[in-house]
């Protein structure tokens, strides 16, 4: 992996020497003579690493003064001293101060090139150890079968190792910024940084700092130099999450920055150069932004080179059970106990409900219900353990809330409407699939297939089953069907 290295040192022989054994194994070398002019270099684009002469004749700062401010600056930049004879003690001072380590003069070409990996490797997994903890929780596995789910993975496939930028659009919680990290994860650029931007959490006034950094101390000349999140994900990818949040002001400025991969600092003058791959996401809809003109339309049509949009829940309720077991899994994992099965009348209630707060949701729910629903550690969850706007939809409680209506029907019609509601709840709890509905409930396939279809339930079914994952053109439960499968509980949810 090629790194972007800075060589600070007066002597020319050895900048020259370091440069050309490194150049030689593809790294691209800067130098620097002095202690300011290394600042300048470091100021106009982050290296992956610094290599500084612990003696820095006719510099304003010596090598370890340098590395003092270096460090306050970049406090994740690695730095490895060069030490000549005699310089043991003040190298080893340099490392008690946060250097990476010391190499010797003369010194081997192996020598050299082991540690300079070992230093941008051990920067590497410290910024992503600290980016995990902060995460920490975090899923970036894309669990689901369903269609739209299939097709999404083979987009991302597709997408991920060429570099071009991604928007990704979809309702809140459904998954958007798993996406993101799933196509860094498969590009080029999977060892490099991803670094996340929350335009909807940050403060307006603070979204060009927080973008592009400063020159010098946000608060005055001493304080440190703000390092801005696009040469935080130098080499990497930068997701800007909820991009309608940002403003208009700052969209101007992002289209020049995404136009020429170069931008100022706050406050400064000199063009900064990045290589960032930028992936934002919104759960707005951008071209209705656009009428409202709250959205630059030059950079919907910058970001959305590729566009993917992630789809509901409800949409694929064929992927709850998975997804449920996947996070009751994990929940048990990260809790340190054994996970909780979920009955067939759980699963069935989880399936038929609506989740306003989509996946996100759905995980917090189990979450929440390996710590407090009650029962032995390894007990299945029942329906009525649930929270109570979900374990509302069981088939048993909406047949009850139907029975006032059938007490006034002759046998024959309350029979026809217990099963077309029983059925219907049946096929959605499937995710629409029918094979697998009929195996549950004692049919053959096409009988069952009949039976629907004299119900009265096959015509929108068939929409519903394939956006579900069901076999597509079979029948599955109209959306507009007012029977049990939504109950009264819609739109009840937190
Ligand atoms: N397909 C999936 N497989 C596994 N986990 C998922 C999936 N989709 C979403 N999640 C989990 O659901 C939660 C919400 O996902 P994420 O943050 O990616 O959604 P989002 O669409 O970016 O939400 P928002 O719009 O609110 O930012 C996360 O915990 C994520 O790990």
């Amino acid at each position: 992996m090629p790194h972007d290295i800075l060589i600070v040192d007066d002597e020319s022989d050895i900048r020259m020497a370091v440069a050309g054994v490194l150049e030689d194994e593809g790294h691209t070398c800067r130098e620097a003579t002095d202690s300011d002019s290394a600042l300048q270099a470091i100021a106009e684009r982050r290296p992956n690493l610094v290599v500084l002469d612990i003696w820095l004749e006719g510099s304003r700062l010596d090598g370890l003064e340098l590395l003092d401010h270096v460090l306050r600056d970049y406090p994740t930049l690695p730095v490895l001293m060069i030490s000549g004879h005699g310089t043991i003690e003040t190298a080893v001072a340099a490392i008690k101060k946060g250097a990476y380590d010391f190499i010797e003069k003369p010194f081997k070409t192996d020598r050299l090139l082991l540690m300079v990996d070992r230093a941008v490797e051990a920067a590497r997994l410290k910024q992503e150890n600290a980016e995990l903890r902060i995460r920490i929780g975090a899923h970036s596995e894309l669990v689901g079968e369903s269609p739209p789910i299939s097709q999404l993975r083979g987009a991302i496939s597709k997408v991920a190792p060429t570099g071009s930028r991604v928007l990704i659009t979809g309702p809140a919680g459904t998954g958007k910024e798993v996406l993101a990290r799933q196509i860094h994860a498969r590009s080029r650029r999977a060892e490099q940084p991803f670094v996340v931007v929350n335009c909807a959490a940050m403060h307006p006034d603070r979204m060009e700092l927080e973008l592009f950094g400063t020159e010098t101390g946000v608060d005055g000349y001493d304080s440190p130099r703000k390092v801005g999140m696009f040469e935080q994900a130098n080499g990497g990818t930068l997701l800007l999450d909820e991009i309608a949040d940002m403003p208009l002001e700052t969209q101007g400025k992002l289209v020049r920055v995404l136009q020429e991969q170069t931008f100022e600092h706050v406050g400064g003058t000199r063009r900064v150069h990045v290589d960032v791959r930028v992936i934002a996401t919104s759960h707005r809809d951008l071209q209705d932004e656009i009428q409202q003109h709250r959205f630059r339309e030059d950079l919907y049509y910058r970001l959305a080179v590729v566009p993917l949009r992630v789809p509901s829940l409800v949409e694929r309720r064929g992927d709850i059970p998975l997804l449920a077991r996947f996070f009751m899994d994990a929940a048990a994992r990260s809790a340190g106990i054994p996970p909780r099965p979920l009955g067939e009348d759980a699963m069935a209630a989880l399936q038929a409900y609506d989740w306003p707060g989509n996946v996100r949701q759905l995980r917090n729910v189990i979450d929440w219900l390996l710590i407090m629903a009650p029962g032995e550690p390894r007990e299945a969850i029942r329906a009525d353990m649930l929270p109570s706007e979900i374990s509302a939809l069981t088939p048993d409680t909406l047949r009850l809330e139907k029975s006032p209506e059938i007490m006034t029907l002759p046998l024959r019609e309350a029979r026809e409407m217990f099963e077309r509601d029983y059925l219907l709840a049946q096929v959605t709890r499937f995710g629409g699939n029918v094979s697998r509905t009929a195996e549950f409930v004692g049919m053959e396939r096409s009988a069952l297939h009949r039976k629907l279809k004299s119900l009265g339930v096959a015509g929108g079914a068939a929409a519903a089953a394939a956006a579900s994952g069901g076999d597509a053109g079979q029948a599955a439960p109209a959306s507009a069907e007012p029977g049990l499968v939504h109950g009264g509980a819609r739109g009840s949810a937190s």
